[in-house]
């Protein structure tokens, strides 16, 4: 056996290796995080709880906020404030709660009234903030995105979130190794995004659980920055903690200029690109799961289903049940058929749609906005298709597309040019669909009700979408356009710079002043801080069985109560779609019928429990409801690690046999006892049924109802010692380039860390700095 040392590692090792302030016998890891993306919906519940702790934000220099999910995309000309702007009451206080936060915290904001505001997965790479090597976390699934850098990239819960605020750090283990391989060379008409729909359709929306994707081979290789980006984005539908792309020259030349990466050519970016170059996996280093697929195999790739391992070629017919082996997914099928309003053997290329949606953190990148506009160039919208709209990912994708003229051939053909945000892709905002609409959207996740109640999603690439809009149904693009709409691999790019007066004087003394004001990390006490957790010893109740399969947590807390900026009151909101029709309780779901109105204990039969968004809204929904436990064959990873952080268990109970005993005591109404002392789940007699095994230390915190933050807090010296050693090995990864240079050109002015407001009146202090 090799020795730890000289063990050959992946990608993925070198990064999490990199970054261990501490490391526990059970496997429990305290990881140091080098960026840290905010966004409005997900940062209230952190930032009030920094605030009843009486805490600050350690390292604001490696914080970047921004607003994305709720704001109006309509246009700004006569933007002044969000206050005024937006509308919707919720939508509003959530984006005026966090403009109050990173005043009070000292925080870089990008808000309405700045060019460089965007989707966050956008404006991480776009800024340069997003770095080979560094770890990134944002309350959001999609933080994956980042991980096309050799970024170990990963979504996080609102505690974690706080967590990350007040420490820098997370608790974490690690995951497993998984490579996919796509070698050879994609036929013309198939994008990065046909690549990953068809990985997901390969390996189901399970089939990354509990692992890092690596991609790899010569078709990853030939792929530019943009591309890579909207693979890794997807590695969470596919369930995967995260994905991950070796730093190349591809990787490189798209960072150099970028505002906040090392300044190129100098000695601390030729430094830089030394380390980024050694961040690639060893030649013979183990992976638990290999894929291999040969791109000459992908034909442009659509969703017909209600997940995003529902897709088909588009030359394909609507499957049906018959075409599944796997009862859940007969099951499924079913179901989706019936939500999506299609019967089975009709050709994808007879689905007439109504709207059409080009945006997202997935696809609103210029080369996306470039190969849509190729399609539609010359053409119009088909005259059945209600509204077709491009919602460009950030201010200066937008001003870059303008710039080209592609807002005039979208606006010629009929599309509507918007402001960048999140927009359809989960209809937070005024963008939705209207119940039974369908729509060919280049977003990430076609689940019920994602864009809208009972509106119908279909995912695709931006030349697929493109086409879609001019023939008023799906369609295939090889179709309608003679060369292919993919971008080359030169690197498409937006001009960051054109806000940004950047100094002709800098050298290496630079990257010494460019740090904030008070670069001292901003130290946090453990000392009479939050109040903890109740205790979890054992929880003797009602279980309601639930017998389905990728339960996602759109489902379970639909996206219309994200808007809180509270943890509490969702208990009538779980699983609301299911749980209401026209507002009328629905009497055939299980949690309104008879005892299980009263259930502490959610027993699920299918597997991947808790998929897709990151959004902890869902654990407290059903925490709220009466829910403390969580019994199924399997979970998604990021709602596992948050129902912990909520006091709550989620217990994998693997064994078939195991499980159906326990699934017959809930359906039959009798009470189970979940005991975590002993680790045995009983029944209403208190005789054993099954047996569990939950990690140590999170055994441990339950049971004493420890608070993860409060414990962190307590390594400060490891914490101090990581960041002096970070310090001198990556120094280009201290301060913000913002915080500096805001001094210094006033065209930066509204990027300067954000002072706290003296005049008591939060509301009425401008904000646009
Ligand atoms: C709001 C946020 C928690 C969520 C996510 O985590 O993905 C959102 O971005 C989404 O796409 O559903
Ligand atoms: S998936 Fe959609 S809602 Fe989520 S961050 Fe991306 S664009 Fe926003």
């Amino acid at each position: 056996m090799p020795s730890a040392e000289t063990k050959p590692k992946t990608l993925y090792d070198k990064v999490f290796d990199a970054h261990v302030v501490n490391e526990q016998d059970d496997g429990t890891v305290l990881l140091y995080i080098d960026r840290h993306l905010v966004h409005e919906v997900t940062s209230p519940q952190a930032f009030e709880g920094l605030k009843n702790a009486s805490r600050k934000v350690r390292r604001p220099d490696c914080t970047l906020v921004t607003v994305d999910h709720n704001i109006p995309t309509s246009s700004r000309k006569n933007f002044k404030n969000a206050e005024e702007f937006i509308e919707e009451t919720d939508s509003r206080l959530q984006c005026t709660t966090l403009e109050e936060n990173v005043k009070d915290f000292g925080l870089t904001y990008f808000g309405m009234g700045d060019k460089r505001q965007g989707i966050v997965h956008i404006i991480g790479p776009e800024q340069g903030f997003t770095l080979p090597g560094t770890t990134v976390v944002c309350g959001d699934s999609h933080t994956s995105t980042h991980g096309a850098f050799g970024a170990l990239a990963f979504g996080i819960g609102t505690s974690e979130v706080e967590h990350v605020l007040a420490t820098q750090t997370l608790i974490t283990r690690r995951s497993k190794n998984m490579r996919i391989q796509v070698d050879g060379q994609l036929p013309p008409g198939v994008t990065s995004k046909d690549v990953v729909l068809h990985i997901i359709g390969v390996i189901g929306t399970a089939g990354g659980t509990g692992a890092v994707i690596e991609f790899c081979g010569s078709v990853i290789r030939g792929l530019s920055m943009e591309a890579r980006m909207s693979m890794c984005n997807m590695s969470i539908e596919a369930g995967a903690r995260a994905g991950m792309i070796a730093p190349d020259e591809t990787t490189f030349e798209y960072l150099k200029g970028r505002p906040l990466a090392p300044k190129y050519d100098s000695a601390e970016w030729k430094k830089a690109v030394n380390y980024w170059s050694s961040l690639k996996s060893d030649a013979d280093a183990a992976y638990d799961t290999n894929v291999v697929l040969d791109g000459k195999d992908i034909i442009p790739t659509i969703s017909w289903g209600t997940s995003p391992q529902d897709v088909i070629p588009i030359t394909g017919v609507v499957p049906g049940p018959d075409d599944f082996q796997d009862e859940n997914r007969k099951t499924s099928c079913k179901r989706a058929l019936e939500y999506m309003g299609l019967t089975a053997g009709t050709p994808m290329k007879e689905i007439v749609v109504d709207k059409v949606f080009i945006g997202s953190c997935t696809n609103a990148r210029i080369e996306d906005l470039r190969a849509a506009a190729k399609v539609v160039n010359g053409r119009k919208v088909a005259s059945n298709i209600k509204l077709a709209m491009i919602v460009p990912g950030s201010g200066l994708v937008k001003a870059q597309a303008e710039s080209e003229g592609l807002d005039q051939i979208f606006t010629d053909a009929g599309f509507e040019w918007r402001e960048a945000g999140c927009s359809m892709c989960l209809g937070m905002n005024p963008d939705i669909l209207q119940p039974q609409e369908r729509c060919a959207s280049t977003s990430n996740r076609n689940f019920e009700g994602r864009q809208g109640a009972g509106g119908r999603t279909h995912l695709m690439s931006p030349a697929m979408a493109a086409t879609a809009a001019i023939v008023g149904k799906l369609a295939d693009v090889r179709e309608h356009v003679s060369a292919s709409p993919v971008a080359a691999k030169a690197e498409p790019k937006v001009d960051v710079q054109q806000d940004y007066d950047s100094p002709e004087t800098e050298d290496e003394l630079d990257r010494v002043l460019d740090l904030p004001a008070d670069n001292e990390p901003h130290t946090n006490t453990s000392a009479g801080s939050s109040a903890g957790l109740p205790k979890f010893t054992t929880l003797k109740g009602i279980a309601a069985p639930m017998d389905r399969a990728n339960v996602d947590t759109d489902a379970i807390i639909p996206k219309q109560f994200l808007k809180t900026i509270k943890r509490t009151g969702l208990g009538s909101a779980a699983f609301h779609e299911l749980r209401y029709t026209n507002g009328q309780e629905n009497p055939d779901f299980v949690l309104n019928q008879g005892v299980y109105r009263n259930a502490k204990i959610l027993v699920v039969t299918g597997p991947n429990f808790g998929c897709g968004s990151s959004r902890e809204h869902a654990p407290w929904a059903l925490l709220d409801f009466g829910i403390k436990c969580i019994i199924a064959p399997s979970f998604a990873d990021i709602f596992f690690n948050n129902t912990f952080k909520n006091g709550m268990l989620p217990l994998v109970i693997s064994d078939e046999a195991a499980l159906q005993k326990i699934a017959a005591e809930a359906r039959a109404g009798r009470e189970l006892e979940v005991d975590l002392v002993n680790q045995e789940i009983k029944d209403a007699q208190g005789s054993k049924i099954a047996g569990f095994d939950v990690e140590s230390f999170r055994r441990h915190c339950l049971i004493n109802g420890l608070d993860d933050i409060g414990i962190t807090l307590q390594m400060e010296g490891k914490i101090r010692s990581f960041e002096a050693k970070r310090s001198l090995e990556t120094p280009w990864l201290d301060g913000s380039g913002y915080l500096k240079r805001g001094n210094r050109g006033a065209t930066m002015v509204e990027a300067a860390p954000v002072p706290k407001t003296n005049r008591g009146d939060v509301k009425n202090e401008p904000l646009e700095w």
